[in-house]
């Protein structure tokens, strides 16, 4: 029994990720939520042929119930990027549909895990954090921010240039944030050895980077990733069930470092100092992050300065959010 609430359902990502979890055999109740068109998107996916039990939830009066009773929410809710702007610009009005969000589910299912996809999740991430914390019933285990499509495109951005890498199977750890150079992918230490140039490294490291604008700037002002971006939902939220019902699962995400302390070490030193915050491979479990993975290997010279560079940028997306649920006393 697996019941998976998805806020901002009626939307780019939404409707596919609903599709998907539709899809998902572990998945008994699925209630979808949006502020728009989410009746006929529900109806839609609720005549796929799977055991799940599909709901529609219309409107602020209806987010209590739609996060009731859930083991899991999902939230791509909110606006996504047009040419031109960054995740950062998305802040003035994501910060607040997030914060509402994060509070109906606190309020009506306080032990829920949490899979915050809206942007910019460097700083959506810390928002729900602080909203949890004021309640008091803050798990750092229990809430991550949605990063696995960096992990996804390093995939196959790789295998565009070697095409005798399997894009499914390659593995390539990618730590620090979710925007521009806060996303660290550590080539050096992918699942195969890659054997890249310099050349190559740089180049791909930038195109992993900045992915996301390649959609943005072929949808010409229609938004942003949607459907790679429900296939990267879908998988994360995949393996966290499959790990709540017992089997050892591996996901980079964005978390808070306090989840494991000992194991976020190692980060640390790296050059995640004192963030609360990083993107790092987490092993799930049955109570969310079971431990964070250490690296096999050494990163390289250049990795570790892209990890310096990440990581000031951080502090102020971590900050921004932290602050806009506690501002700072005078
Ligand atoms: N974490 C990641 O890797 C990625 C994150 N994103 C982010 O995901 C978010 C959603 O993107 P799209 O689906 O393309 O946008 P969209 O505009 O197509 O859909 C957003 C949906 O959220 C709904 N919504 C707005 N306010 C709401 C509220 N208060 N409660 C519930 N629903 C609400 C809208 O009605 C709409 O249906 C954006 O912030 C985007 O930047 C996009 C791609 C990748
Ligand atoms: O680029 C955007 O704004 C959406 C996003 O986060 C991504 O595609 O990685």
């Amino acid at each position: 029994m697996v019941s998976v609430a998805i806020l901002g359902a009626a939307g780019g990502i939404g409707q596919p990720l609903s599709l998907l979890m539709k899809l998902n055999a572990h998945v008994t109740k699925l209630n979808l939520y949006d502020i728009v068109n989410v009746p006929g998107v529900a109806a839609d996916i609720s005549h796929v042929a799977t055991n799940s039990e599909v709901k529609s939830f219309l409107g602020a009066s209806k987010l209590a119930e739609a996060v009731t009773g859930i083991d899991l929410a999902i939230i791509p809710a909110g606006v996504p990027r047009k040419p031109g702007m960054t995740r950062d610009d998305l802040f003035k009005i994501n910060a607040g549909i997030v914060k509402g969000l994060i509070e109906a589910i606190a309020e009506n299912s306080p032990r829920a895990f949490i899979c915050i996809i809206s942007n910019p999740v460097n700083s959506t991430v810390p928002i729900a954090a602080e909203v949890l914390k004021k309640r008091g019933i803050y798990d750092p285990k229990r809430l991550f921010g949605v990063t696995t499509l960096d992990v996804v495109r390093a995939s196959r951005f790789v295998r565009d240039i070697r095409p005798d890498v399997d894009a499914a199977t390659l593995r390539v750890p990618v730590v620090g944030g979710h925007s521009g150079n806060t996303i660290v992918p550590l080539l050096s230490l992918a699942s195969t050895p890659l054997d890249l140039s310099e050349t190559e490294v740089a180049e791909l490291t930038k195109r992993i980077q900045f992915g996301g604008d390649e959609v943005v700037k072929a949808k010409d002002g229609a938004g942003s990733a949607t459907l790679s971006m429900a296939y990267a939902g879908a998988r994360f939220a995949d393996s966290l069930i499959r790990a709540i019902k017992g089997e050892t699962i591996v996901e980079p995400t964005f978390i808070a470092l306090a989840a494991d302390t000992e194991g976020a070490e190692q980060y640390r030193q790296l050059g995640a100092g004192a963030l609360e915050f990083f993107a790092v491979p987490v092993e799930l479990g049955p109570q969310g992050v079971a431990r964070i993975v250490p690296l096999n290997g050494d990163v390289s010279s250049g990795e570790r300065e892209a990890i310096a560079v990440a990581a000031e940028a951080l502090a102020t997306n971590i900050s921004t959010g932290v602050e806009f649920v506690s501002p700072p006393t005078q």
